[in-house]
Parts: structure tokens; sequence; C-alpha cells
């Protein structure tokens, strides 16, 4: 059974808690939608040029120097002058990779086929040689150079972009090719910095998809991303060689991941910036679970506080319920139930239960010679004089106009009338105030003890006759009568 108490703070929770989690969750959503937009529409295609335009600039400076060495008149000569001294070019090419900080350095001559680099001859390149199939190709196209990825066998087979340029003779027929080659590994160590700053994979596919370049925290998947689940529902416009960049989504593990991918047409790859949705919404969802966290907090403040003040209200409210407001003695109605415990209690520990009822002697001379209200002073300071000779445990009821009853519990005849002799002499020699003058009270007192098988009546009837006793004898005593 929920009390109205109950139901009143769960009221109030309810409506906290909606309102909390409404203000809550609505903030989330927002923050959340447009950090997804501000990620989609900024975040990763800045990433992406960014990335990008740095590889350009890798790119270009090589490509700007190997240029210089298909234009340098010394190596054309030494070329056309039967390729002499091979320490010079040697020298030359190692000039070049000192000079400029390239990874290598090289020179081929189509007329010996010698594959020169900075310790001299390094090899000779064969058409039937795949790894020389590059040299064959440059030797037949178009344009003055091209970018091709390959391992270089001067450099311990490192992974190294080359810029081969096409040398001329000074009548415009192809003589080699030379260049220089940059290092793969420095532009994975960008990608690195980029992924751990911005938490976004980045990784280059080939134009079959596969991963060709990617930091160490991203190792390359083996296979292509037509076959890698989730990404392969996008992969055919990833691989699409398009100019612009794209802005892709596809659906993996249960999260969202964000796509900004473009085609690099220097190399032929594809520039891939990923982002896991929940890793991109994970600090707003801290922020939620920091708000909510406050909102309990409050919520237990609040009920805290309501229930508090309800029980102190409550208790009041009892306290006003049960007591006499003039004298703050317990009215009758309380004083039952008091007294019906207190007998309970006694009966079932043995002990002794008395009761003394107490009438304010000729009290209506008082009203009637200094007022009413003089009289409700006294009235007031006559209770409040009583019961300060009590124990904790007594118990004092406000029984009639000007007459109290007090319950002492543990308490034999023999002790209550000696508790109510103190009383009496207490009042007697008590100067009360009534109306700015002092006016001198006496109180007479009738004591009964609880007999084994006494109704309440029975017991509370013995002390009217003791009180009524007391009266006839001249007041201001305290009698008793037998049970
Ligand atoms: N001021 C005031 N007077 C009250 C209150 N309750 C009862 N009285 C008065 O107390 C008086 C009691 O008078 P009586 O019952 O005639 O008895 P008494 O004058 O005390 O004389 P004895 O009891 O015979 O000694 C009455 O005049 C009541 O009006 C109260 O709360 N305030």
């Amino acid at each position: 059974m929920f009390t109205e108490r109950t139901r009143l703070l769960a009221r109030i929770a309810l409506l906290l808690v909606a309102g909390f989690l409404a203000v809550s969750l609505g903030a989330y959503w927002v923050s959340r939608d447009t950090l997804r937009h501000n990620l989609a529409a900024e975040g990763l295609p800045l990433t992406g040029d960014n990335i990008y335009s740095e590889i350009q600039k890798d790119i270009l400076r090589p490509v700007f120097i190997s240029s210089l060495m298909a234009n340098d008149t010394f190596v054309r000569d030494w070329l056309l002058s039967g390729e002499k001294d091979t320490a010079q070019i040697a020298r030359y090419l190692r000039e070049i990779k000192e000079k400029y900080g390239t990874l290598t350095s090289f020179l081929v001559s189509d007329l010996s086929a010698n594959y020169y680099y900075v310790d001299g001859v390094l090899k000779r390149v064969r058409p039937d040689e795949p790894r020389d199939a590059w040299f064959y190709r440059v030797r037949e196209m178009q344009p003055a150079y091209e970018l091709n990825v390959d391992p270089d066998a001067a450099n311990r087979d490192i992974k190294t972009i080359f810029i081969n340029y096409r040398v001329f003779d000074y009548d415009g027929r192809f003589i080699g090719a030379t260049g220089v080659g940059l290092p793969l590994a420095l532009v994975a160590q960008q990608i690195e910095s980029y992924e751990t700053r911005f938490r976004r994979r980045i990784y280059f596919l080939d134009a079959a998809g596969r991963v060709v370049l990617a930091s160490g925290r991203t190792p390359p998947a083996a296979a292509s991303i037509r076959e890698t689940p989730g990404i392969r529902d996008v992969a055919e416009r990833i691989l699409q060689r398009h100019g612009s960049p794209q802005q892709l989504e596809y659906a993996h593990d249960g999260a969202t991941v964000l796509v900004n991918a473009r085609h690099i047409p220097e190399l032929d790859w594809h520039l891939v910036v990923e982002q896991n949705d929940a890793d991109a919404v994970r600090p707003v969802r801290q922020v939620l679970l920091v708000n909510l966290a406050i909102s309990a907090l409050v919520t237990l403040l609040v009920l805290t506080t309501a229930l508090i003040a309800i029980n102190r209200y409550q208790h009041r409210l009892e306290k006003a319920a049960a007591t006499d407001p003039l004298t703050g003695a317990l009215n009758r109605l309380a004083f039952d139930v008091v007294f019906q415990v207190a007998l309970r209690d006694c009966q079932r520990n043995g002990q002794a239960l008395s009761a003394i009822l107490i009438d304010l002697d000729l009290f209506k001379q008082i009203n009637d010679s200094r007022g009413h209200l003089a009289g409700d002073q006294v009235l007031r300071a006559a209770a409040e004089l009583i019961r300060s000779q009590l124990r904790e445990a007594d118990v004092m009821a406000r029984w009639g106009g000007e007459e109290f009853l007090v319950l002492l519990r543990d308490c034999p005849l023999e002790n209550a009338l000696n508790v109510a002799e103190k009383l009496r002499v207490t009042v007697a020699a008590h100067d009360f105030a009534a109306g700015g003058e002092t006016q001198p009270l006496t109180i007479s007192l009738g004591v009964a003890e609880h007999a084994a098988g006494d109704s309440a009546e029975a017991l509370f009837h013995r002390a009217d006759r003791a009180l009524y006793q007391a009266k006839r004898n001249g007041r201001n005593r305290v009698e008793t009568t037998p049970a």
C-alpha cells in the first residue's frame, strides 16, 4: 500500500527524472547530430585535404629535383661520351642524394642498360626481369616522367616512390632515365600523426582496392576492400577515379563508419579517411553521462529535502493533534492511546502503575478577579511547573478545564504519594504571575494505583474520588482511596 507521502515523492521524482531526461537527451541528440554533420562536412574532408597537400608537397620536390637531373648537361654529356668514369656519375648521384635528402638517386643508361646509383653500378636492367619493367615502360611513355611505387633494390627493398624522369640527348633522342626515390615511411609517419591527433584511420588503396600504405596503427588488410565486410558496400564508389573527394558511410560491427575518399591521380591511389561514429560521439556521450549523474544527484537531493520537509510537517501536525495548545500537555484522545500502551508495558513487566489527578484550587476566583487571560497564564505556568518535577517516562495530560492527570510508570502507590506531595509543595511555594502581579496557587491531588483487573475507568474513578476527598478536606492536600 502506497501512502500519500510515497505517492507525492514518486510524483516529484517522476517529474524531475522526466525533465532531466528530456533536457539531457535532447542536448545529447542535438550535439551528436551537429558533431556528425561537422565531421562529414568539415572534419574528414579537411584531414583528406591536408594529407593530400602534404603528399603533393612531398612529391613535387623530388619531381623538381629529378627534372633538374634529367636536364643536367653533365648527366647527358656523361652518357653521350660513353659512360667512361663510373666514379664521376656515382659522386654526382651521391651529391644529389645528400644535398636534397632523398632516399636514393639513380640513372639508367639506355645504351649500356647500366643502373647507376650512389656506389656505382648496381646492376644491368633486363627486359625479361619483372623488377626492371618500369624502365622499358618509361622508355616508351609519352609524359616526361612518372611516379612509381616499388621496393628499392639499392636500399634493402624499402618501399619507395620513384620519380622516373626521361633523359634525352641534344637531338631529342631517349638516352636513359634518372630521378630520385622517396621513402614511403615519411608519408606513413605523417598519417600516423594525423591518426593520433584526430582518432581517424587513414590509409591508401591501390586501383584494385588493396591497402598499399597505412600507418603502423592501421595494419594493411590482406584483401581488397571489395571483399572486406562493411566497407565493401561502398568499395566501388571509393575506387572511382573521381576528381573531387566523396563523403560516404558504411555500417560495421553495429557502428556507422564515416568515410572521406579521394583519388590521387599522381599515384593512381585512393586516399581514405575513416572515423568510427562511436569514437567521434564518445566525448558527447561522456557529457551525457555526467549530466545524468548530476541529474540523479539533484533528484536525490530534492527528494531528501522534500522527505525531510514532509516528515517535519507531519510531525508538527501529529503533535498539534495530540496536545493541548494552551499547556502543551497531551489531550484526552492522545492520552487514551498512551495509557493503553503504558498499561500493557507495566503488566508485561510486572511493574506498578499509578495515576495522580490534579486540580487547581479555587481557580474560578483567579479567573474572576484577574481575568480569563491571566487565568490562562497561571494555568500554563502551573502545567510547566508540574511537568518539570516529573520523569521523562511519566505522562501528563490535560484532563479537564483546570485538571491534569499524571501517569507514573513503574511507580507503586507509596512513591506516587511522595511525588504528589512534592508537586503540592512545589506549586504552593511558587509565585505565579497573573496580569503583572503575583498570584499564589495551591493544588489538590488524588492518587490511585492500578490494581490487577482494574479497568482504566476504575483507576481514574478512584483517583477522582481521592481528589474529591482532598477538596473536601480543605484543598492543598494529597489524598488516596484504597482499591
Ligand atoms: N482561564 C481559564 N480558565 C479555565 C480554563 N478551563 C477551565 N477554566 C475555569 O476554571 C474554573 C474552575 O472552577 P470550578 O470548577 O468551580 O472550581 P474552582 O474554582 O477551581 O474551585 P475548586 O475546584 O473547588 O477548588 C472555571 O471557572 C472554568 O471556567 C482555561 O483553559 N482557562
